[in-house]
């Protein structure tokens, strides 16, 4: 089976020209990380973990080191992860001072008997697993300062569209043996209340992974993706014969219509069809595919250029 992997990096409302390149850099290099993986016969799980640990690490996302801060002026995160082989899942949610919330969210689902650790749980399992601890102030860059001060000057003033929801990461994946994954990692919504959990970590909303059907991961507002359980509307839409397009769009335009949410996905079918949707301003995103690299940022801008 050819494999696919597509990433993106966060609904958004307009990203600023000066960022546009690394961000659009560090899309493809995670996109292209990922499909090394699964070009070298790696999983799809594995390939999803990778894709989005790199993106975590990027610090122009709101993932990892990059976060935004919550109102309290912390960085907690949000991730999960899922295999389509055995609809295997892990996430954590309200995890702080570690570089990878997307690989203690993926040793949830391989090592314990549940699915989901927050907080003081996903503290204490992270050190049992040897996870190693960082300073939180290594977590927090001073964009994400700025962005909670402008956010505290201008708190009710902003339309639910970014700046709060941006630049979450996630990749979805369909490896050679015709196996699906998700995973999806952020540092939430500036501002957020201290204890706040979004859709990124719940199954259903913030991703999902089913062989039987496909893959998605979302971005957007995640109160919106919780309300409509986003990630499975589109999987249901694909699975009543849509194509992968339209499975987004549908999904989509329902929260938008019923909640006024925005956001984006992207998703990958288990025939390989693959698309990048969204309803925010942007969302940057990568594909790889036969030996082809997509990406974009705004709606119409898709580049194509050979995978080096
Ligand atoms: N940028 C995002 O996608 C934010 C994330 N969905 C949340 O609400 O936590």
């Amino acid at each position: 089976m050819e494999p696919v992997l597509v990433v993106h990096g966060g609904g958004a409302s307009c990203i600023s020209c000066e960022r546009r390149q690394r961000v659009r850099q560090g899309v493809i290099r995670a996109a292209s990380l990922g499909h090394g993986v699964l070009r070298a016969g790696g999983s799809a799980v594995d390939a999803v973990e990778a894709a989005v640990a790199a993106l975590e690490d990027d610090a122009e996302f709101n993932a990892g080191c990059g976060s935004v801060l919550t109102a309290d002026g912390d960085v907690e995160m949000d991730a999960s992860i899922m295999d389509g082989r055995d609809l295997g899942a892990g996430a954590v949610s309200a995890v702080r001072c570690i570089a990878n919330p997307i690989k203690l969210a993926r040793l949830v689902m391989d090592k314990t008997p549940h699915c989901f650790l927050t907080d003081r749980g996903a503290a204490k399992f992270a050190a049992d697993m040897g996870v190693p601890e960082i300073p939180g102030e290594q977590l927090v860059t001073e964009r994400s300062r700025r962005h909670l001060e402008k956010e505290r000057r201008e708190k009710g003033t902003a339309s639910p569209d970014c700046p709060t929801n941006l630049g979450t990461v996630g990749a979805v994946a369909l490896d050679c043996r015709g196996n699906v994954a998700y995973a999806t990692s952020t540092g939430g919504i500036v501002n957020k209340m201290t204890g706040r959990v979004g859709d990124s970590p719940c199954v259903g909303s913030g991703g999902y992974a089913d062989n039987c059907i496909g893959a998605v991961s979302t971005t957007g507002h995640g109160e919106s993706i919780l309300k409509v359980n986003l990630a499975r509307l589109a999987l249901f839409h694909l699975e009543q014969g849509k194509t992968v397009d339209e499975a987004a769009e549908l999904a989509l335009g329902y929260m938008k219509s019923r909640l006024k949410g925005l956001g984006g996905l992207i998703m990958v079918s288990r025939a390989g069809d693959w698309a990048a949707k969204w309803t925010s301003t942007s969302m940057p995103w990568a594909a790889v595919k036969g030996g082809k690299v997509h990406s974009g940022i705004d709606v119409g801008d898709t580049t194509v250029t050979d995978l080096c």
